[in-house]
């Protein structure tokens, strides 16, 4: 069922002013009913803005927003039950964490024990039991973005809008951040839709995701649809795959600069275009390990690191740079400088001919 609904939205920025206008241009959007969406694309693409929009704090120039099948244009931002999360916590400085989450539920003049029955169920939620009496100087980034979330969650919205809420921390607190955002998304039966512009949260969070590009949708998908099948190089280059080749398929035989890479699987012929390789596709081998000589490079290490049973690789393969994942196999030692053989598979190859690259 659907919860979100988008149709053709418009806001332009800075109409008089051509060398600042900014446009946003969605034909139509869905967020399905318990969706966590994301929300993902470069610095300026629109992302906040979108979410501003969804929630009434921007006006639109066209379109049409409805949630559970009623368009909510005109219903203002504090009657739409959608609560809000930003990546400063904006926290009352002068009031304990009891009184920021009950802040709201006081304003709908919710009774004095409904509110403090309330309030003990959501510290419950996230974990801040205990911290009552605290003020916001009193508590860390996380601390802080916990009550954040409690004083959203404590108003039960429908939706609820998180604008890059864990950037500000620490990597160890964002990884907490997310889990804890995970069982609520469970615990609670919401839908959230989530901004970023960092790809490993997309992955950790996402069923489904949107990825912006100037005021537009580039490609929707969930993550793994839209790592698998990548439209263009830029969402490519956004899901973290960076062996990105140009050139021709001649015969059969895509060619770029001095590498030649057999494509039989493929129907394309006589075009040029871009060669995504995802880096879990390629494999590094040691020189000397290799009987078969068929969809091979030569290459050699420029950089190689341990990660949590794999290696990620940095191979130069006739000056050009190559990022390869594999697992890491403890009887095989690789170092830098070594020379080593590079196998491909032709799975995991996209081409994506001149006119299919989708401009944005
Ligand atoms: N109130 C405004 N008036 C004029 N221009 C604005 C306004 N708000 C945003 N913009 C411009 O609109 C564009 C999109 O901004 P927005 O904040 O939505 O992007 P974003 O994708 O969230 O960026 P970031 O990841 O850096 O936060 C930017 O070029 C920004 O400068």
């Amino acid at each position: 069922m659907t919860k979100l609904c988008l149709k053709n939205i418009k806001k332009t920025y800075g109409k008089h002013d051509k060398r600042s206008e900014f446009d946003l241009n969605i034909d139509e959007l869905k967020i399905e009913y318990r969706d966590f969406f994301g929300i993902v694309g470069g610095s300026g693409c629109g992302k906040t803005t979108l979410l501003k929009i969804i929630a009434g704090l921007t006006d639109l120039d066209y379109g049409e927003i409805c949630m559970d099948q009623k368009i909510i244009n005109q219903i203002l931002p504090q009657r739409r039950n959608i609560g809000m999360i930003f990546q400063e916590n904006l926290l009352f400085p002068h009031m304990n964490v009891y009184e920021n989450i009950g802040f709201g539920l006081k304003i709908k003049k919710v009774g004095k024990k409904e509110i403090s029955k309330l309030i003990d169920d959501v510290l419950q939620s996230v974990g801040l039991k205990g911290f009552e009496k605290r003020y916001p100087n009193e508590l860390s980034g996380g601390q802080k973005q916990r009550v954040s979330l409690a004083r959203a969650l404590v108003l039960k919205p429908e939706l609820l809008l998180m604008d890059e809420p864990f950037s500000a921390l620490d990597p160890r607190l964002r990884e907490e951040m997310r889990s804890l955002i995970l069982k609520i998304h469970k615990e609670y039966n919401m839908t959230i839709v989530f901004v970023t512009h960092d790809i490993e949260e997309a992955f950790n969070l996402f069923n489904n995701m949107i990825i912006m590009k100037e005021g537009r949708i580039v490609q929707n998908g969930s993550p793994m649809q839209i790592y698998e099948n990548p439209i263009n190089t830029y969402v490519a280059k956004f899901m973290g795959i960076n062996n990105i080749l140009y050139g021709n398929i001649i015969n059969k035989i895509f060619i770029s600069n001095d590498l030649n890479i057999n494509l039989d699987r493929f129907t394309e012929d006589n075009l040029s275009g871009n060669l995504i390789l995802k880096p879990e596709c390629l494999k590094v081998l040691k020189f000397d390990n290799c009987c078969e000589h068929i969809n091979i490079f030569e290459g050699i290490i420029k950089e190689c690191s341990f990660r949590k049973g794999f290696i990620d690789f940095k191979v130069d393969i006739n000056s050009t740079e190559f990022e390869i994942i594999q697992v890491y196999e403890s009887d095989i030692e690789f170092k830098v400088g070594e020379r080593v053989l590079v196998k491909y598979d032709e799975k995991g190859l996209i081409f994506i001919a001149d006119e299919g690259e989708i401009q944005c």
